[in-house]
């Protein structure tokens, strides 16, 4: 037992001495200017602001604890006593920061929540919500949700390279913030038509095979990318769906969809063979017979076929799909958004080795397909005009 505290002490020493640089650092940027009136007067306008949030809540204490009492030296409260715990963590964790700059920061912490809380008081225009840096999304975040928005609606949302780079960052970018759930959908009167066919046209002067090859590393990126994706993933699918778009569906933790919504996999008309792990992620859903109608012979299925097939989770009239699935996802976004990363990550971590496996077989065979005649003939009929799925 004793053993056991001294390692516990100790392991709380290693702590302070690792985090004090990095506080000290921040801290002479802020050149400890707070006197003893500006900390009173930031402990009275702290009672004024609206609840911030745990997370704040225990910076605001350990802050408040370190500025006036000095460093944490009391017995850590049992595992059991959740609340003190976490207060008793959060001062420990500030270790021998000094007593003004804690004054330092708690002030400056509480000046930043004023300011944000004045502006958060005005509902923001869709415009200031809108995440700089996309050309072919429109990507927001509000409600504790981060909305990933397909925005070419001329061209059905097709996926230029751009775009399938840009989902990439915009996912990784919703992996870290404090979104609980990440939505993903499509501006205009499809979802997506899939693969940008024009992607085929601009072969580099190395030849086809090096463009195959830079096809295949991006597919492979951008699929991996859902099956690593931590946190809630939801399509909302407001109309037709084509191609890629479809296959990395089976890759969603939930589907909700416009009766509007079609599914297409026209994979054998276009030369091309299955992605985004549908080869293994479709018959899992909807058995192997259903999974290669749609892989094998194009079969386009309605909203309520896919439904009824596991593909869908659920399908919203068109007229209403807008207002019922975001009234859904709003008070799905207030569940304890850790117990929802968690309960996804134990069941995705089953077979994420399995899925990057198929990822990787799938795009092995894709990129041979993609320097058939079947395949260069589909996109020269579309390109041309010829045909149309
Ligand atoms: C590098 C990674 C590769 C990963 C591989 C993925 C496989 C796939 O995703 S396969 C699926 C590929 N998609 C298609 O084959 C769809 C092709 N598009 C169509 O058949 C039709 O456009 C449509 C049925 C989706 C819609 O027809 P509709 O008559 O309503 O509209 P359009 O006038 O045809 O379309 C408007 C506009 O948008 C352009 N467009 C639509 N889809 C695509 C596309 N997939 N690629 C390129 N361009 C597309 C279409 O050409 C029109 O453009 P213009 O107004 O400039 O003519």
């Amino acid at each position: 037992m004793a053993h056991t505290k001294r390692t516990l002490c100790v392991r709380n020493q290693k702590r302070r001495s690792l985090q004090v640089p990095a506080l000290q650092l921040h801290v002479s940027k802020t050149a400890m200017r707070a006197s003893q009136k500006d900390f009173e007067s930031a402990l009275s306008q702290v009672k004024l602001l609206k609840d911030p949030g745990n997370e704040v809540k225990l910076k605001l204490y350990a802050l408040y604890k370190q500025a006036t009492e000095g460093p944490c030296n009391t017995p850590k409260p049992g595992v059991f006593d959740l609340i003190n715990k976490a207060k008793w963590d959060a001062w420990n964790a500030l270790g021998s920061l000094p007593k003004e700059t804690a004054r330092q920061n708690y002030v400056d912490l509480v000046s930043g929540l004023s300011s944000s809380s004045d502006s958060s008081s005005q509902v923001k225009p869709e415009a200031d919500r809108k995440q700089p840096g996309y050309e072919t999304l429109v990507v927001t975040y509000e409600d504790s949700i981060t909305k990933i928005m397909m925005n070419r609606p001329a061209k059905k949302n097709a996926v230029t390279t751009q775009m399938y780079n840009e989902i990439m960052l915009a996912l990784k970018a919703a992996s870290k913030d404090d979104s609980a759930i990440t939505v993903l959908t499509g501006n205009g009167d499809y979802y997506s038509s899939g693969n940008d066919l024009t992607n085929f046209t601009d072969i580099p002067p190395e030849g086809i095979e090096e463009k195959a090859k830079s096809g295949a590393i991006l597919l492979r990126d951008f699929v991996d990318c859902f099956i690593d994706f931590p946190k809630p993933l939801i399509a909302a699918v407001n109309g037709p769906a084509v191609g890629i778009s479809v296959t990395i569906l089976g890759l969603f933790d939930t589907v909700y969809a416009s009766s509007r919504a079609t599914f297409h996999t026209p994979f054998s008309h276009l030369g091309q063979s299955p992605e985004g792990c549908s080869s293994y992620t479709f018959p899992k859903i909807m058995g192997p017979a259903k999974a290669a109608e749609m892989l094998i012979f194009g079969k386009k299925i309605t909203a309520a076929e896919a439904c009824a097939q596991g593909l869908v989770t659920e399908v919203f009239p068109d007229s209403t799909f807008q207002k019922e699935v975001w009234t859904r996802l709003k008070a799905y976004s207030k569940l304890p958004p850790n117990a929802m990363r968690i309960s996804k990550q134990v069941i995705r971590n089953r077979e994420k080795e399995k899925l990057h496996a198929i990822n990787a077989e799938e795009i092995r065979v894709l990129q041979e397909r993609w320097l058939s005649d079947e395949c260069t003939n589909a996109v020269m009929n579309f390109l041309t005009r010829k045909a149309k799925l």
